[in-house]
């Protein structure tokens, strides 16, 4: 990407489109164009096309989607396929349209078979059945790989699809029903220190296993791929290894200083068992994290305590 190129960053307050955000400004970028959700609604197709013929962006990274955790997923089924198949629908094909040098799709790792090998190949997409939690979300996502696949295939269009893992990091959504575990961890954990609380209740069994990576080492890994990759096929961006949720707790409970128990609902989902990231493709191009889980949990209970008054502790 040349320094003075237009670059839209959709979703540019969530985590990972804030996250790419600084890692652009960072590294000498200055033409950006954003917009939050109540300026440009992207499931409104009119808009969308309106928007890319008066700003034509060179470069875009679409990091803007109905996102949520395990509860959030299966609650809101209708809206994590519509509203995501929409906002992609839109912004890919406007893309095309104004003639954007590339773009970036970002999908996740729950595209692939719930029972799929591990760790998780990206020629393993559309090989089995998807765990049931996520499936709308998860179909939206494969549609949106489609969508880039057919139009470099019809059109020629440079446009790339790449796969994180479980994220996390500043910026994250601590919504105690609808965020991610490991946001709700470290809320559940610091409020229950903080009152003094006997437990903490977690869900599902603590069995499953999940891959975590920071956001920043997420900016830095879409930031390289979009200067070195150029192929159809998607590409994994991960850490190449998990753990336990259980251990994931104790780790949180460790780092927030909390010495109550913890109970396990397990009338709550587990969700897919594992779902760890083969990331060789990606370190063959020369890009691995650099965040290990510890710090970086240890830097996001930072950020949630600076933001905590927005949560009501
Ligand atoms: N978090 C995770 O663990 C993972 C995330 N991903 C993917 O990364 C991407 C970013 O996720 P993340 O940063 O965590 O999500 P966030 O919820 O933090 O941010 C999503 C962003 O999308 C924008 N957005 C949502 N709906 C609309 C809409 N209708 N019109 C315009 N903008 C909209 C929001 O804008 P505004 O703030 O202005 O309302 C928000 O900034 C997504 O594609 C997600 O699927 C992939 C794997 C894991
Ligand atoms: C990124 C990914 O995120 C989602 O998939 P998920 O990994 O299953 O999501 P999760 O982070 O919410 O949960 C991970 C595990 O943790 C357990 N768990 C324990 N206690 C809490 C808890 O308090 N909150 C939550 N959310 N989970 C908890 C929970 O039961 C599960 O076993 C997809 O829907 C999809 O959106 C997607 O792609």
């Amino acid at each position: 990407m040349e320094k003075d190129a237009k670059i839209y960053i959709a979703g540019h307050r969530g985590m990972v489109g804030s996250a790419i955000y600084r890692k652009l400004l960072s590294e000498g970028y200055t033409n950006f164009v954003v917009r939050t959700s109540a300026e440009l609604d992207l499931r409104n197709q009119e808009a969308v096309c309106t928007f890319f013929e008066e700003e034509k962006p060179d470069y875009v990274f679409l990091a803007a989607a109905k996102v949520g955790g395990i509860m959030a997923n299966n609650t809101y089924r209708a809206e994590f396929l519509l509203d995501n198949l929409q906002i992609q629908n839109n912004v890919i094909d406007s893309a095309h349209r104004t003639g954007v040098k590339k773009l970036m799709f970002l999908g996740s790792s729950c595209i692939y078979p719930k029972m799929a090998p591990q760790p998780l190949k990206e020629e393993y997409l559309l090989t089995g059945v998807l765990e049931p939690t996520n499936e709308p979300y998860a179909i939206a996502k494969i549609t949106g790989i489609k969508m880039c696949e057919a139009y470099r295939s019809q059109y020629g269009s440079n446009f790339i699809s790449v796969m994180p893992t479980n994220l996390y990091g500043p910026n994250d959504n601590y919504d105690l029903a609808n965020s991610h575990v490991l946001p709700a961890m470290i809320r559940k954990f610091h409020e229950a220190k903080v009152n003094g609380n006997p437990f903490v209740e977690l869900w599902g069994t603590g069995s499953p296993r999940r891959e975590f990576l920071h956001a920043d080492d997420l900016a830095e890994a879409c930031c390289f791929l979009m200067e070195n990759y150029n192929e159809p096929e998607l590409i994994n961006i991960g850490v190449g290894d998990d753990l336990t949720i259980k251990a994931l707790a104790e780790l949180i409970q460790k780092v927030v200083g909390y010495e109550g128990s913890i109970h396990w609902n397990t009338e709550k989902p587990d969700g897919t068992p594992r779902k760890l990231m083969d990331v060789s493709k990606l370190h063959g191009l020369g890009w691995k994290h650099k965040i290990d889980i510890e710090t970086g949990i240890k830097a996001t209970y930072q950020d949630f305590l600076s933001k905590m008054e927005a949560y009501a502790v």
